[in-house]
């Protein structure tokens, strides 16, 4: 987030700027611009067990894939000469004014695609003026992340842990750390059926990755054993991590804990929005998380529509799962969404040059929207409205 008002930030100018003239100059870029490219380069460089951890989805992939189809059965409609020469991408949430209608997703145990994990990941965020949401199940604590990000925006990802003191504990930390939102994740009662993970028998949090919020959390490390080295601490992690006998009527405990805006994240069906709503939440994320839980689902797009049309216009909807150019978010807004959440591509860029391949890939989403805007005539975001699209296939006249 910036102080600046109005039209785009120099920062996003700076940046569309400097991937033209780079092609002028003649000068490549180290990663490729086309972000649908990123993937097979990291899976180049990355352990085949890493890779399958990050690109994998549940099942066989059914609902992976759908996620794509979806984006792909939309097209935009451009209007002309409408006047596009300053393009101001900024929107607000909860009072809070984001630069674009960009967040990084909570993505778990980051340190498998980088040594350095969030932190590089959360330092990419600041520097490009995009909100960073840390996972529960992060390599580096949440206070460290929150050092990195210095004064720039994060969100805390919660996976409610089955210890009430556990729970309690990490909300009540999220916001001495400084944390501007909570999104409570509602899609994994259970780890999705992955094979990808069962069969190269690859699960991070044994490994030492992503249980750095636990370890750090003194309600959590009361119920250790005293002689418990790091396998007992992952042990005691995977009995207490998850939480499936959760229910609507648990959202108020929370709500009780923090006067955070919250946000459920995993919504598909519309009545899941309302009853979220209803149960003390501030928002939602339409999510069927990047196609890792169910297979078989429906995909993340093709429900957005019927989730703002349950909540009205004024209710905060974020979506994500399947977005991967500066052309989908547009689409994304288009079909009722207020912000989308980027989640592979950027853990493709991590895993390819650290801190700097974050940033490459956030520079290049921000300038291919901020393109998109102009090349379908609008000015603002707020331009940005359901007749922009249309589904493939002729225009019925
Ligand atoms: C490797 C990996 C780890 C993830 N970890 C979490 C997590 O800890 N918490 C969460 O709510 N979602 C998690 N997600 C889901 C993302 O937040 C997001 O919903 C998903 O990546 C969107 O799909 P896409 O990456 O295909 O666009 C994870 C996704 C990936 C790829
Ligand atoms: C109950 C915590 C499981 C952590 C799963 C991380 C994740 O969301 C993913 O791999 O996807």
């Amino acid at each position: 987030m910036s102080e600046q008002t109005g039209a785009p930030g120099a920062a996003r100018a700076e940046l569309v700027r400097q991937i033209y003239l780079a092609g002028i100059s003649g000068h490549k870029p180290e990663l490729s611009t086309d972000l649908t490219s990123l993937e097979e380069a990291a899976r180049a460089v990355l352990e085949p067990h890493a890779y399958a951890y990050i690109a994998g989805n549940a099942g066989t992939g059914t609902t992976g894939r759908a996620n794509r189809e979806a984006f792909e059965r939309w097209r935009l409609l451009p209007r002309m000469w409408t006047g596009v020469s300053e393009r101001d991408l900024s929107v607000t949430l909860f009072g809070q004014r984001l630069d674009a209608p960009v967040l990084l997703a909570p993505v778990a145990a980051q340190t498998v695609a980088h040594p350095e994990g969030e932190l590089a990941s959360v330092r990419a965020a600041a520097d490009v003026g995009l909100p960073f949401v840390l996972s529960s199940v992060s390599s580096h604590s949440m206070e460290d992340v929150a050092k990195a990000a210095g004064s720039e925006p994060r969100w805390y990802q919660l996976y409610w842990p089955n210890d009430p003191a556990v729970a309690e504990s990490l909300v009540r930390r999220v916001e001495s750390a400084g944390y501007a939102a909570i999104v409570v994740t509602v899609d994994n009662p259970a780890f999705g059926y992955r094979p990808c993970d069962m069969d190269t028998a690859y699960i991070p949090f044994v490994h030492g990755h992503g249980i750095a919020n636990f370890t750090s959390d003194p309600a959590f490390r009361a119920g250790l054993p005293e002689d418990g080295g790091p396998l007992a601490a992952a042990g005691h992690w995977a009995k207490i991590s998850s939480n499936p006998a959760l229910t609507w009527d648990d959202l108020p405990r929370l709500r009780s804990w923090t006067t955070l805006p919250i946000l459920i994240k995993g919504i598909q069906h519309p009545d899941d929005a309302r009853k979220a709503l209803a149960s003390g939440a501030n928002g939602v994320v339409v999510s069927n998380h990047g196609g890792r839980q169910l297979d078989g689902g429906v995909a993340a797009l093709d429900v957005l529509p019927a989730v703002r049309a349950a909540l009205g216009p004024d209710v905060p909807v974020l979506m994500d799962s399947g977005v991967r150019t500066g052309t989908d978010v547009v689409k994304a807004l288009a079909l009722g969404a207020d912000a989308i959440l980027l989640g592979r591509p950027y853990l493709y860029g991590l895993a390819l040059a650290g801190q700097a391949g974050v940033e490459h890939v956030l520079r290049c989403l921000l300038a291919d929207l901020d393109l998109a805007l102009a090349l379908t005539g609008s000015r603002s975001v707020a331009d940005i409205t359901r007749d922009l699209v249309v589904p493939s296939g002729p225009l019925a006249p």
